[in-house]
């Protein structure tokens, strides 16, 4: 179905609209692996279990607008690792797009491209690394890695995508081990025949790991689960023998955000892995204003997790972020319709944060400040910041 709208077409006139209507269109499990998280959901989504705590969390906001205020000229750009965008948003890294759809990381890519906006593409990306940032128009990309027990290719991977272009490195931190998806387990998720990881593992056939859940064996195979101390700790990656613009992905306490600032990290995004990893964990923008006063302006923040809304981004950048990221949106667009589904998901943030920003009386981005929200307390009563 053609995007014929600008900002919806004539059944998606929100991101919840898409994540129905694209859930609908995958086979289940695929569907479950996409949109649920670790154990009972309790961190991750609303779409499954009422409330849940990374999109409910926004919902405790309310935005205090102002008026009076010259609008005539509206600025909903900002700068992301380097790069001018056109609003502070970008999509994180999620693994085997091709399951969504055909298009897979490239239709993101060229979605992105299109846009004017951040692309954070996962180590377990099922296309090319090179291919994907073929796409670009000048805008930024980041390359998500694991660590692995396989330092040479964690490094060929590193010094690939900087030849490619990418702008930063993603260094996810919060998966020693896989998380306890029980949809996996029940629907012996299993990859499709011949599919690869084509930056991890070049030529490799994963479909070959079949232990009931090939992907489980597979990670743990490949992934270091000593994190820290080990030959890949903090201190070592900080001394950019081979890394760019290092930004610390996943950090849900403020010690760590103190420790991403010691170890000379370039930024970090507060992150509970799209409550993939360990169920039960606070929502990010609850992680958000607790890191805010340990780590604003000393490097750059993000956050992800739970946004699905212009307003969710606007609330987050008043708490103190400077920009957004969110995962699933782009999975609901490919699978509703390929690059033109995350095009339509992309148009509608954007329309909304730029609503948003209007409405509340901010011209730009930096406007966008902690005065202009409140916490809605449990009572009812609204908590000035
Ligand atoms: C299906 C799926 C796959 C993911 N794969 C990765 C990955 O390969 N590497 C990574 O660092 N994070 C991965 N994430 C976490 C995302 O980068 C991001 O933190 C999360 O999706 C944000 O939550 P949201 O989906 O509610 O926006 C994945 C998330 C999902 C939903
Ligand atoms: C062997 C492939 C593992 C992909 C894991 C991706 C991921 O982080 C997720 O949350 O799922």
């Amino acid at each position: 179905m053609a995007n014929r709208g600008k900002t919806h077409n004539e059944e998606v006139y929100c991101i919840k609209d898409l994540a129905q209507l694209g859930s609908s269109k995958m086979k289940k499990a695929y569907r479950e692996y996409y949109n649920e998280g670790a154990m009972d959901l309790i961190t991750p989504l609303i779409i499954h279990n009422g409330l849940r705590e990374n999109e409910s969390a926004y919902d405790r906001y309310m935005i205090r607008p102002r008026v009076l205020r010259d609008l005539s000229k509206l600025d909903t750009s900002t700068s992301i690792v380097g790069c001018k965008v056109k609003f502070p948003f970008g999509f994180s890294p999620t693994a085997m797009q091709t399951l969504a759809h055909p298009d897979g990381e490239e239709g993101t890519s060229k979605a992105c491209a299109k846009l004017n906006t951040l692309m954070g593409l996962s180590n377990y990306s099922t296309k090319e690394l090179e291919k994907v940032i073929s796409h670009s128009t000048g805008n930024p990309y980041v390359m998500q890695m694991s660590l692995l027990k396989n330092k040479k290719a964690m490094i060929q991977m590193i010094k690939r995508a900087e030849a490619a272009g990418f702008k930063a490195l993603f260094l996810t931190l919060d998966a020693p081990y896989l998380g306890r998806r029980l949809n996996e387990y029940r629907n012996k998720f299993a990859v499709p025949e011949g599919m690869e990881y084509p930056n991890l593992f070049p030529g490799v056939d994963v479909t070959n790991l079949e232990d009931g859940n090939g992907l489980r064996l597979l990670y743990r195979v490949a992934t270091d689960h000593a994190l820290f101390p080990s030959t890949h700790q903090h201190g070592d990656l900080g001394q950019r023998e081979y890394v760019y613009h290092l930004l610390q992905n996943i950090v849900y306490t403020s010690g760590d955000g103190e420790l991403a600032i010691k170890y000379g990290f370039d930024g970090i995004v507060i992150s509970n892995h799209g409550g993939r990893q360990l169920d039960s964990v606070p929502s990010s923008l609850d992680v958000l204003r607790e890191i805010v006063p340990v780590a604003k302006g000393k490097i750059p923040i993000a956050v992800d997790g739970g946004i699905r809304r212009g307003t969710d981004i606007f609330k987050a950048l008043a708490l103190g972020a400077d920009f957004c990221l969110a995962g699933r949106p782009a999975i609901w667009g490919l699978a509703y319709n390929g690059q033109e589904g995350v095009e339509l998901a992309l148009n509608l943030l954007y329309d909304e944060f730029k609503t948003c920003m209007a409405l509340a009386g901010c011209k730009n981005v930096p406007e966008i400040q902690k005065e202009l929200v409140s916490l809605l307390q449990p009572d009812g009563r609204l908590l000035k910041l």
